[in-house]
């Protein structure tokens, strides 16, 4: 069955688009990524990202990328999984932590946030 391999252009439920560039032998990838929502005032803008995902000889393979937003002092890494169903369709479902500067020791408690995101191919 086709093994997912991440290159090309995604977008999520939230409208947000990633472009992945090639994939390398070991499975290590670079990209960009431009978010839908944010949650700090400054402009939205594309911010790089880096990853790895298995490329070994197993379908619905597991990958993990991480954002370092461009725009603010913020990182968000997601991991997940990427599954073909029996029409070709590719999905990923991930699951990220998004970590956003704490001003003190005291604030890093409320620092991460959790979610998912579901990405399809933009054709
Ligand atoms: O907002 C940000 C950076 C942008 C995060 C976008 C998230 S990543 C997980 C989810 N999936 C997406 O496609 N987009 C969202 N940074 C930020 C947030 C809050 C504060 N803050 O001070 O509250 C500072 C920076």
């Amino acid at each position: 069955e086709r093994k997912c391999i991440l290159t090309g252009d995604w977008q999520n439920d939230l409208g947000s688009n990633m472009t992945i560039s090639a994939v390398n032998g070991a499975g290590q990838f670079s990209g960009l990524y431009l978010t839908a929502v944010s949650a700090t005032e400054k402009p939205i803008l594309v911010s790089p990202l880096n990853g790895s995902q298995h490329v070994d000889n197993l379908e619905h393979p597991t990958f993990g990328f991480t954002v370092k937003w461009s725009f603010s002092d913020s990182t968000t890494v997601f991991v997940g999984q990427c599954f073909t169903d029996d029409h070709g369709k590719e999905t990923l479902q991930t699951m990220w932590l998004l970590r956003v500067k704490a001003k003190s020791m005291d604030d890093n408690w409320k620092a991460t946030t959790v979610g998912t995101n579901v990405f399809t191919r933009i054709k």
